[in-house]
Order: structure tokens, then C-alpha cells, then sequence
């Protein structure tokens, strides 16, 4: 658990639906703060869910959990925001952006009245703009505005991976970059299970990259929305700050002179620790791969340009 020195640690989620509340109670059965907030723009769902999650508290640990609003950001050490609308079957996840630019825009003015030491990460898509546009408009450093960004493409490249191998995910390394959404990009040249290279056919490689990059329309067209594996990603992310791991995660961070691409927000390896995100590793790529790179670039500079912001 995270209560480290007896200190208070403050976690709030600002969307209360699938994936925020999925993501609270990931939070708090796995007991990563001490103070776990909800906010919501439907105030009786943040209400309900707080409610039910305090009634399984004798099963778990003393977190203190309550439905709260702006100014319960006053302190928080990590403040995720996943509200907004999510992809209908069909819609891309660039499709959001005007709706969840508007709704980002009250959340982040709300946020920064009340905080301005925190790190924010941000989980509604598109997640690489919408961080940006937190970043630019919250006027906080990049390192403490954070997008999930590929971590969790990276974790259903590394589950496919795994299952072609018949091997535990655990143990294959395997990183997906860029966009998180239809121009991402496999770094098929750094594979490997516990350092040896994959060996695949060009067929098997096509295959399990088309079904992580398409795995949300599946989940989407399946039951509506994708929950379980972001709030676990989410709670991955949490936890590499609160513990001051210095992991390597794919999340969203600002690139600048990445293989060429600045000022955009897209999903590398980084380390990750108490500072949010300390270092963006400029891990090797082939010429292909970073070409493709260029490309999801690109598109999200495309994006953020109609915008009108940065
Ligand atoms: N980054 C990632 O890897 C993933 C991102 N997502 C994204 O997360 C977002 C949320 O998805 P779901 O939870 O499924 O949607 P949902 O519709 O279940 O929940 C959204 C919540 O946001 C709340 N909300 C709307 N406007 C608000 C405002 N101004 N202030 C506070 N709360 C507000 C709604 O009342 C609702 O409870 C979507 O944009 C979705 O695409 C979903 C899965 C993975
Ligand atoms: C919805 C979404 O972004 C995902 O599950 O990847």
C-alpha cells in the first residue's frame, strides 16, 4: 500500500462513469492513497458510487472515500479525469474531440483554481489531445500533465504477443507508440520474451497488431465500452507516481526533437515517478518505424491545429 510515513495521499477522479469508477475502485481495493474523491457532472452517480464503494470498506482497508466537488482537489496528489463522452460502435476516437474539448474546457479551469502542484492524467479521448490541450491549458509543466497514452496498447500487444507463444504476458516486452488510436505503431524491432527476439511470420505480426489496434472497436461493438484493462492501466500509471518507481510506461508526454517530432503529445516509453513523467527514453527504431511515427504525429498536430490551440 501506498501510505507511506503515515503521510495523506489524495487521489481524485473527475467522471464517474465506466471508466472512472472501474479505475476508483481498482484504486481503492489494491489501496494505493488514503483519500480517494469522486466528481462528477452527475453528482448523484459520484454520490451512489462513493455510497457502494465505502460499504465494501470492512472488506478492504481505510480509505476514505466521499462524492466531492472542484475545491476537494485542494491538495490531491493525482487528479485522472475520464469524463466525456466515449466512441459509439463506428465512431473513431478522434470523432470525440470537439464534445470532450468543450467539457475539458470547465474541468481543467476548475482543477487549476484549486490545485497547482498536482499531476494530472488524463484518460478521455482522444487522450493524446486532450492532454495537450490540458497541458497548454492548465499552464502546468508537461512532466505533471500525463496521458495513458499506448500503455494500454502496449499491454494487449504484450497479452496477443503472449498468447501467440503460449507464453504469461509478464514476460514479453513489447511496445506500441504514437497515437493512441488508428495510426499507432508497433516497434516490432524491440519484441523479445525475457530478451530474446519474437520470431513471427509477416501474416502472424499483421494479425496480432490488427486485432491491438482494433481491439476497442471489438470491446465497443461487443458491450458498449472498454473498462477493466484502462482503469488497471490507469492504476499502473498511479502507482509508478505515489511509489516513486521510475518505471517505464508508454504514456502520452510532450515529444520534443523525438525522432523529429515536437510539440505534440503521443505515447513513449517514459519513466515515470513521484515528478510524473521524469524522462522520455529515446529507445531505438527502425527507419519504417519511425516514419510510421512521423505519421501518427502528424495527424495529431492535424487534429490539435483544428482546434485551434498550440
Ligand atoms: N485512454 C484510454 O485508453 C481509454 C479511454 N477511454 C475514454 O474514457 C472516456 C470515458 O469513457 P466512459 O467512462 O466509458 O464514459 P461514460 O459515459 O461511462 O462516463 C463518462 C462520465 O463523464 C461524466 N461527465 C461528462 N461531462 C462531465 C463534466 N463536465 N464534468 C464531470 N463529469 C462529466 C458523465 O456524467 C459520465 O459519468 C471516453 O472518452 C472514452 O473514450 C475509454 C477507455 C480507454
Ligand atoms: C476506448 C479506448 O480508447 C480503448 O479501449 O482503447
Amino acid at each position: 500500500m501506498e501510505k507511506t510515513d503515515g503521510k495523506k495521499t489524495r487521489v481524485v477522479v473527475i467522471g464517474t462513469g465506466a471508466v472512472g469508477s472501474t479505475t476508483a475502485y481498482t484504486l481503492l481495493l489494491r489501496e494505493r492513497m488514503t483519500e480517494l474523491v469522486l466528481i462528477d457532472y452527475n453528482a448523484e452517480k459520484a454520490l451512489g458510487d462513493a455510497l457502494d464503494m465505502n460499504h465494501g470498506l470492512p472488506f478492504t482497508g481505510r480509505t476514505k472515500v466521499w462524492s466531492g466537488d472542484y475545491p476537494d482537489c485542494a491538495g490531491a496528489d493525482i487528479i485522472i479525469i475520464c469524463a466525456g463522452v466515449g466512441q459509439k460502435p463506428g465512431e473513431s476516437r478522434l470523432d470525440l474531440l470537439k464534445r470532450n474539448t468543450a467539457i475539458f474546457d470547465g474541468i481543467i479551469e476548475q482543477v487549476t483554481r484549486y490545485n497547482s502542484t498536482g499531476i494530472l492524467l488524463i484518460a478521455t479521448n482522444p487522450v493524446d489531445i486532450l492532454s495537450y490541450y490540458s497541458f497548454r491549458k492548465s499552464g502546468w509543466p508537461a512532466n505533471r500533465v500525463i496521458g495513458s497514452g499506448t500503455l494500454l496498447d502496449s499491454a494487449r500487444f504484450r497479452y496477443l504477443i503472449g498468447q501467440t507463444l503460449n507464453m504469461d504476458p509478464r514476460s514479453i516486452h513489447a511496445s506500441i507508440v504514437g497515437e493512441h488510436g488508428d495510426t499507432e505503431v508497433p516497434l516490432w524491432s524491440l519484441a523479445n520474451a525475457a530478451g530474446l527476439p519474437v520470431s513471427f511470420t509477416e501474416e502472424e505480426k499483421e494479425e496480432i497488431f490488427r486485432n491491438t489496434r482494433d481491439a476497442a472497436y471489438q470491446i465497443i461493438q461487443a458491450k458498449g465500452s472498454t473498462y477493466y484493462a484502462i482503469a488497471l492501466a490507469l492504476d499502473r500509471i498511479c502507482t509508478a507516481i505515489l511509489r516513486d518507481e521510475g518505471a517505464v510506461l508508454n504514456v502520452s508526454t510532450l515529444l520534443n526533437g523525438y525522432q523529429g517530432i515536437t510539440d505534440v503529445y503521443l505515447g513513449v516509453p517514459s519513466v515515470v515517478d513521484r515528478t510524473g513523467v521524469r524522462e522520455v527514453l529515446k529507445v531505438p527504431m527502425t527507419e519504417e518505424e519511425a516514419a510510421k511515427l512521423a505519421k501518427s504525429a502528424a495527424k495529431l498536430r492535424e487534429m490539435i491545429d483544428s482546434i485551434g490551440n498550440g
